[in-house]
């Protein structure tokens, strides 16, 4: 089975985590899902999250500790979603591949519709 291997980040502030929706047209359109994307080959994972979230968000942060790695699969592909924690150092509120986006408490996280393979990574940020 291809597995697609996607980055995204836990961003922080003030004790709040970013969440964005995937806007109409999107495959998985009106799941919210920690920000991100598909990592170019042989690109380094990094890398490939600070130009995820230019790109979509015009977002910069400061990429910290690699988080965890989520796997999900489907019928026929498996996603691998790397998550690691970023502080934010600024954002510009435009939104591309997104209709909305939230700054969320850890805890209040598991009440939103999390994309599949985003929500392991929110129960672990809750220890469960
Ligand atoms: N974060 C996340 N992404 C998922 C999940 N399941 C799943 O198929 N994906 C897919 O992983 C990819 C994430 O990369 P992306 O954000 O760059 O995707 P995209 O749709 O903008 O890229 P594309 O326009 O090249 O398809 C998307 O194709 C997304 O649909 C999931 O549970 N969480």
């Amino acid at each position: 089975m291809d597995t697609i291997k996607v980055v995204c980040g836990i961003i922080y502030q003030d004790g709040k985590v970013f969440i964005c929706r995937r806007r109409p047209g999107k495959h998985l359109e009106g799941y919210w899902e920690f920000p991100g994307g598909k990592v170019e080959s042989n690109e380094d994972e990094k890398d490939s999250l600070s130009r995820e979230l230019h790109e979509e968000l015009e977002m910069e942060v400061e990429i910290k500790d690699y988080y965890a790695t989520s796997n999900y699969s489907y019928e026929s592909i498996s996603i691998k979603l790397i998550a690691y924690h970023c502080e934010l150092i600024q954002y510009s509120s435009k939104l591309t591949d997104h209709d909305k986006f939230e700054w969320v408490s850890p805890e209040d996280l598991l009440d939103w519709k999390l994309a599949p393979a985003d929500i392991p990574l929110a129960k672990k940020l809750l220890n469960i």
